[in-house]
């Protein structure tokens, strides 16, 4: 499955990429208007099946699925991240064009997400020892983000080409990796890595709509 979505992201045709100063970028089905706005249409059929019947399969809690109150119950929208050794993403939110889950597939390589909460967060923390947190995505691995990580977090990806201090102590997630043999050494070159992230793009416009033709 992940050769098969590297060649499906690999093969886009080159207008598809958004070319960031530090980064590629396709946005699917589109990207959202200036008001945050989806344009009503289907993701592409390599990106729905099977990630997303997967993603809607797995329980929260024992109940629910990840996206089961979002406005649409599913992921509409998938942004397609490239990031080289050395790019990566300053940190930011992702704000409220989306219902608060993003559903994260890492594939080719690691990265380390950094997480720290924003200043004026509802934790309660002064500035100076505010939580944070670094988060490594191994290839082929799934990170959901949501409630006060979502909200009251910030996320980012530092530019770097080596990740370095990798351990328990130093690394959140340490403990769930499916195989921490490439990082036990304490370092992990990065190579190339494509990140997917689902999301439900809270407003959707239908075409006509868009452009304001009304039904007689
Ligand atoms: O590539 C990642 O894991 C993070 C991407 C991200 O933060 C975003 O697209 O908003
Ligand atoms: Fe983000």
């Amino acid at each position: 499955m992940q050769a098969h979505l590297l060649q499906k992201i690999n093969n886009a045709a080159l207008p598809t990429w958004r070319t960031l100063s530090h980064r590629r970028l396709q946005a699917h089905p589109s990207p959202l208007s200036p008001t945050n706005t989806l344009l009503a249409a289907p993701l592409p059929t390599w990106l729905q099946d099977p990630v997303i019947p997967r993603l809607l399969s797995l329980p929260v809690d024992l109940i629910d699925s990840i996206f089961h109150n979002s406005p649409h119950g599913t992921p509409n929208h998938c942004l397609i991240n490239e990031y080289l050794p050395g790019q990566g993403i300053h940190a930011h939110e992702d704000g409220d064009a989306y219902y608060p889950v993003v559903a994260t597939v890492s594939l080719a390589s690691h990265i380390i997400l950094d997480i720290k909460a924003k200043k004026n967060n509802t934790m309660g923390e002064k500035s100076q020892d505010m939580p944070r947190w670094r988060v490594l995505q191994e290839p082929r691995s799934l990170l959901i983000t949501t409630g006060e990580l979502y909200t009251d977090c910030l996320h980012g990806i530092s530019e770097v080409k080596i990740d370095e201090v990798l351990g328990e102590s130093s690394i959140a997630n340490w403990n769930l990796l499916g195989d921490r043999t490439p990082f036990a050494g304490g370092q992990a070159a990065r190579e190339p890595r494509v990140s997917l992230t689902f999301r439900d793009v809270i407003r959707v416009k239908k075409l006509g709509k868009a452009f304001g033709i009304l039904k007689r």
